[in-house]
């Protein structure tokens, strides 16, 4: 028997932590529990992955191998299971010599897997060297038995304090010992951790078979659970894209989607990027889904789970979007929980959003309906990708739906009614002249969303006879009436003081005439007036060059808000009317205050100021001649 011991080794053959060079020149020191640690508890995202590096392992040495014998690829006991309560994963795969475990087990970082340029070696999962340290999340020490098909049995445990014990087992194991018979059968490598304080349900039946079948269902290699009523197998079922009866593969897809992408979908749509090795379905989501939420992907890589919540494999316009597939040629990062970013994945990215857009085309052109039940769900997206592709932007413009003063409409619907589509530059504006444009008849598209406002400005690209005009809060007044000069004779003495009232928080006052009567007052603060207004407080603001500087961008036009009354409505023309000063000037506050809100303006601290005064005085009105006691007024009641 031949034994050896010695610290896990940081790099080939650098003695590892050795003494600093005196000189200054040398190779980096590793304090080999600090990298232990770092490599076992802080990579991985929990302690469960242990047992996906112990698959990864044998289902690699599996592959290595290249022959089978009778025994499953990997054979797992679960700690509750086996006679000596620790957990077994005993492998048929390749086996290692002395020589083996040394260069690969005991030296960190260094993968048997990669070729001398360090690319993985494309049959293979591992790459990195360092997976089998995941195990030191659930135990102390990791017992290795293993041999290769002519080589001598080989006995190796590490330790998470990076020390480790190697011994050549001349006799073998004792026959009592099941990885006994399992080596007398053929080459192979048994592992086994004996759970520390507090992990043995991380290594008992139920993890253990939820953690097999959850990583490794759709591994081609054999892959059993011994359970306390017999063996259940883990592995080997088919990916539901990879199956080859297409109603069997619809189904399958269906029920993954259901189980495991979030609900039922709206289409499966099969994929293949065969640059990646990539195969697989890109669920359409059945519910509607919000702009930026980006789906997570359900990834494998050579039949191993890599992860369920892979981010960014899609483009971001595709947030409706949820994939589950395998791949061949996609990178793993190091903790095995995510895709590396390389030009492959941009690729692969870029593919699978050429193969939804092109589903998306063919049925916009093949199935109006169906696209119609598509846009109710997911428009948003739609509208981001039509701006970014013309074809799309030509098939889908036409269908896609806006907010306008008068509903949810299509593009091609507006323009039956009008020659030219209106859309506001902003929100703002849209809250503006909603209800007026809409009594007049005029329909605006709310180009709040800046989506949406370069949408309808595209609009020509598509239809060359469409007209687009942009308005804004000012263009309003295109569409009101002033009101007749002997009207603005007979309340000119009423109107000044309105106007007294409102140049005091710095607002014009106009009457005028407009539809829909219901509206008393409409408040005109347009994008410009806006800007001028805040350009001027930063100059008043600034010392005198960046002033000066600021000023001479001054168009010199009016930066206030004007307030239209509608002489039309009852009220404004009842406010006119009144004789009390005093109450008008209330009520002229209130009729600012109302169009400020309904406008849904910013509010500035004057306007705060003033809708608090007009507010309590109307309050006070309402109180002082409604709330008097009802003592003084109700007739007593005679005995
Ligand atoms: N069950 C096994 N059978 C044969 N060799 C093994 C086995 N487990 C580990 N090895 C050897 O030990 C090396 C290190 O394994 P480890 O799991 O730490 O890293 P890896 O699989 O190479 O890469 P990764 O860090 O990506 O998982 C492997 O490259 C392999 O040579």
């Amino acid at each position: 028997m031949h034994k050896a011991s010695g610290p896990v080794e940081a790099t080939e053959d650098d003695g590892s932590a050795g003494p600093p060079d005196p000189a200054g020149d040398g190779m980096f020191q590793v304090d080999l529990r600090g990298m232990v640690d770092l490599l076992s508890h802080h990579l991985y995202s929990g302690p469960r992955v242990y047992l996906r590096e112990l698959l990864q392992n044998a289902v690699d040495a599996v592959t290595v191998r290249g022959t089978s014998d009778d025994r499953p690829a990997l054979r797992l006991v679960p700690c509750d299971v086996a006679v000596d309560g620790r957990l077994h994963a005993m492998d048929s795969g390749v086996g290692l010599d002395a020589h083996d475990v040394r260069t690969f087990l005991a030296t960190i970082g260094r993968s048997s897997k990669r070729d001398e340029l360090g690319l993985a070696r494309s049959d293979l999962l591992g790459q990195f060297g360092i997976g089998l340290l995941s195990c030191f999340m659930v135990t102390d020490d990791i017992e290795v038995v293993t041999r290769r098909a002519d080589g001598p049995w080989v006995h190796w445990v590490g330790r998470a304090n990076g020390s480790y014990d190697l011994t050549v087992l001349a006799d073998g194991l004792p026959a009592e010992d099941e990885r006994a018979a399992w080596l007398a059968d053929g080459p192979g490598t048994c592992v086994t951790l004996t759970p520390r304080r507090g992990t043995a349900e991380l290594l008992d039946t139920r993890a253990v078979l939820e953690l097999a079948r959850h990583h490794g269902t759709y591994l081609p290699h054999p892959v059993v659970v011994r359970t306390a009523s017999g063996e259940v197998e883990t592995s080997g079922k088919t990916p539901p894209w990879r199956l080859t009866d297409p109603e069997q593969r619809r189904t399958a897809c269906r029920e993954l989607a259901e189980a495991e992408l979030g609900g039922t979908p709206f289409h499966v749509l099969p994929i293949r990027v065969p640059e990646a090795g990539l195969d697989g379905v890109a669920v359409i989501s059945g519910q509607r889904t919000t702009a930026g939420r980006a789906g997570r992907h359900r990834v494998h890589l050579k039949g191993m789970l890599l992860s369920d919540s892979v981010p960014d494999l899609v483009p971001e316009w595709a947030f409706f979007v949820r994939c589950a597939l395998d791949a061949h040629g996609l990178r793993p990062t190091a903790n095995r929980e995510a895709l590396f970013e390389d030009d492959l994945l941009e690729h692969t990215r870029a593919a699978i959003g050429d193969q939804v857009r092109t589903w998306l085309v063919r049925m916009a052109t093949t199935q109006p309906q169906r696209m119609q039940r598509f846009l109710d769900l997911h428009h948003v997206a739609v509208k981001t990708m039509a701006l970014e592709d013309d074809e799309l932007l030509r098939i889908v413009l036409p269908l896609l739906p806006f907010r306008t003063n008068q509903g949810t409409s299509t593009l091609p619907d507006l323009l039956a009614t009008t020659d030219v589509v209106r859309v506001t530059a902003a929100r703002d504006d849209f809250r503006q002249v909603a209800s007026v444009m809409a009594a007049q008849g005029v329909a605006v598209v709310d180009g709040g969303a800046s989506i949406d406002l370069e949408l309808v400005r595209r609009l020509a690209d598509v239809d060359p006879g469409a007209q687009v005009e942009v308005i804004t809060a000012a263009d309003v007044e295109g569409h009101v009436r002033l009101a007749a000069e002997d009207r603005h004779r007979e309340v000119a003495h009423a109107l000044a003081d309105v106007r007294v009232v409102l140049d005091g928080v710095g607002v014009d006052v106009d009457l005028r005439v407009f539809a829909p009567p219901s509206v008393p007052a409409l408040l005109v603060d347009d994008g410009a007036a806006r800007e001028r207004r805040e350009v001027r407080a930063v100059a008043a603001e600034v010392d005198d060059v960046w002033g000066a500087l600021l000023g001479a961008f001054d168009d010199g036009g009016s930066e206030r808000p004007r307030l239209l009354l509608n002489d039309a409505n009852p009220t404004v023309r009842r406010v006119l009317a009144l004789s009390d000063v005093h109450v008008r000037r209330v009520a002229a506050e209130s009729l600012y205050g109302r169009a400020l809100l309904s406008g849904s303006h910013r509010l500035r601290p004057v306007d705060t100021a003033l809708l608090e005064r007009s507010f309590n005085a109307l309050l006070d009105r309402a109180v002082g001649t409604a709330g008097e006691p009802e003592t003084t007024t109700t007739p007593r009641s005679t005995p």
